[in-house]
């Protein structure tokens, strides 16, 4: 399974994507990665079908950018940045109103994301933590083959980070995963290929273990230094 992207997108006169091309397969998990404002979330969003960009999106050859929204959530399902619940619905109410869930797949995805026991429960009532893992089963049921996710792990403490990033690395055995990411030590332990936006234009792709400090100085403009440990790389920073 192979998805294949090449897109450009304005907000009205402001092109934020300038050609961005990159393919993402189906056993490897892609991490995008860049400085605020490089069109990180833009990017996913045209992906996912909520902006329409020029280029083309296209999961095996099928195009997934002039498809109907409810035909493309069979294919795609994705996880919007953690707001904050507005309606007082309950977490299983709020999973089911994913497209194309079936029983079965709502309740594997609250056990998944350890809230099935808590179903009956008011969204209204969970901390931002939580209610990213709601937003992240919501999109588990919906099973689609490509799961893009923006921060998902923005609201979570370290033990629900790297439990969610497990699940993502177990995810890629049957999907496309990508993941925009802002925590590099995150990217660097659980995503297999990065590519890095600055300025609405990819600047660096590459499997992780390809990157460089040097890369990641230019990207952020700060002095940066990798550490080899037990549990992988971790990135070390400096103004
Ligand atoms: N709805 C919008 N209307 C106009 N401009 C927008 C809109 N959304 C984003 N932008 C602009 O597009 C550019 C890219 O934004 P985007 O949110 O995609 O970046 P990002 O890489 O995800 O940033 P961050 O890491 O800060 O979340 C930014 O300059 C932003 O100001």
């Amino acid at each position: 399974m192979i998805l294949r992207v090449n897109v450009s997108f304005s907000y009205g006169k402001r092109k934020v994507l300038k050609g961005v091309s990159f393919e993402a397969r189906r056993g490897s998990l892609l991490a995008i990665i860049g400085p605020n404002g490089a069109g990180k979330s833009t990017l996913l969003k045209c992906i996912a079908g909520i902006l329409r960009p020029d280029g083309k999106v296209e999961l095996d050859g099928v195009d997934l950018l002039h498809m109907n929204p409810r035909e493309r959530a069979r294919f795609v399902s994705y996880v919007p940045q953690a707001s904050v619940p507005e309606f007082n619905f309950t977490i299983e109410e709020f999973v089911e109103m994913g497209t194309y869930f079936t029983e079965g797949s709502v309740r594997n995805a609250l056990r998944k994301v350890g809230l099935w026991d808590r179903r009956k429960d008011s969204v209204l009532s969970l901390s931002g933590g939580e209610y990213q893992l709601v937003l992240l089963a919501r999109a588990l049921a919906q099973g689609g083959r490509v799961i893009l996710l923006d921060e998902p792990t923005s609201h979570l403490d370290v033990n629900h980070a790297l439990r969610i990033m497990e699940l993502l690395r177990e995810l890629r055995e049957e999907k496309v995963v990508i993941a925009v990411l802002h925590d590099l030590n995150l990217a660097l332990r659980y995503a297999n290929e990065l590519l890095i936006l600055k300025g609405g234009e990819k600047v660096w792709e590459g499997s992780v273990g390809a990157l460089s400090p040097k890369i990641l100085e230019e990207v952020y403009g700060v002095k940066v230094e990798f550490v080899r440990g037990r549990f992988g790389t971790a990135v070390l920073s400096s103004l």
